[in-house]
């Protein structure tokens, strides 16, 4: 059944198998959005289910709920628990110092927000989404739909006085419509290819009215799991400056590749 999958699923399947082995008997966990987290979710229930352990759930989406709910996990609302142990997503690119874009599943809000509210933040991601210089992705940033394309010339203007010089802006779309995120808000995509100044960029603009969030998660990551497509994983802890190798049992995943009907 593993065969079957493509190298870059087994590499996430991976990375999210080995970031379920930091879950402990009685956490309150952020699960995170996209394929990989989606991989972690299967993986997570998979050990609830054989290990029998209690645990509190918050999803950084409706999807994640969704999925998380079917396979029997528990899902509360983040004002329930208000602070979590450990959030565990994906990342659309991560850097030498953990450094993040996210946002590429539409997701960046509420995975902001729930990370924040972690003592830590696992990213879990296939090798590929290393890079030396975040940026190759281009940027998400959640708008409000009121006005949504003075904020986009906004923040066109705040790029060329920070003397960016690629920055292409778009909106999102789903079916030739403005893509709506969880809170009913746009996306614009800024395609910048090299962000010399994470945290700078984020701040900044997030003082532009009309901007909700930006998918720069700077400082909130402590570890990044690595996937390879031959199941083997380095573990690498930004806090501590440990890096582990491992390597998963790709024929663990059979179920869960089953269940995605591969
Ligand atoms: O930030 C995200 C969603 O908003 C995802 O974590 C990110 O896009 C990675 O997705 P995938 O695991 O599917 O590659």
């Amino acid at each position: 059944m593993t065969a079957e999958l493509s190298p870059i699923d087994r590499a996430k399947y991976a990375a999210a198998r080995r970031s379920v082995d930091f879950v402990e008997d009685g956490m309150k966990l952020g699960l995170g959005t996209g394929s990989t987290a989606a991989f972690m979710v299967r993986a997570l229930a998979e050990r609830v289910k054989a290990e029998g352990l209690k645990l509190t759930c918050v999803a950084t989406s409706s999807r994640t709920a969704d999925l998380a709910r079917e396979l029997g996990l528990t899902v509360v609302g983040l004002d329930e628990v208000r602070w979590l142990d450990l959030t565990i997503d994906g990342a659309d690119e991560f850097d030498p110092n953990l450094n993040l874009i996210k946002g590429g599943g539409a997701a960046l809000l509420q995975e902001k927000i729930v990370a924040t509210a972690s003592d830590r933040m696992i990213v879990i991601a296939d090798a590929a989404k290393a890079v030396a210089q975040l940026g190759a992705f281009p940027l998400p940033v959640e708008v409000v739909p009121f006005g949504w394309q003075t904020t986009k010339a906004l923040i066109e203007e705040t790029l060329y006085s920070l003397d960016v010089l690629n920055r292409d802006v778009a909106l999102r779309l789903d079916q030739g419509k403005p893509l709506r995120t969880d809170e009913g808000h746009y996306i614009l995509d800024l395609d910048l290819r090299r962000i010399g100044n994470p945290r700078q960029l984020a701040l900044v603009l997030n003082q532009i009215p009309g901007v909700v969030e930006n998918g720069l998660f700077v400082d909130i990551c402590d570890i990044v799991v690595v996937g390879n497509g031959d199941g083997k994983v380095t573990v690498r802890d930004i806090n501590s400056g440990r890096i582990e190798d491992g390597q998963v049992d790709l024929g663990e995943g059979a179920n869960i590749f089953a269940d995605l009907g591969d």
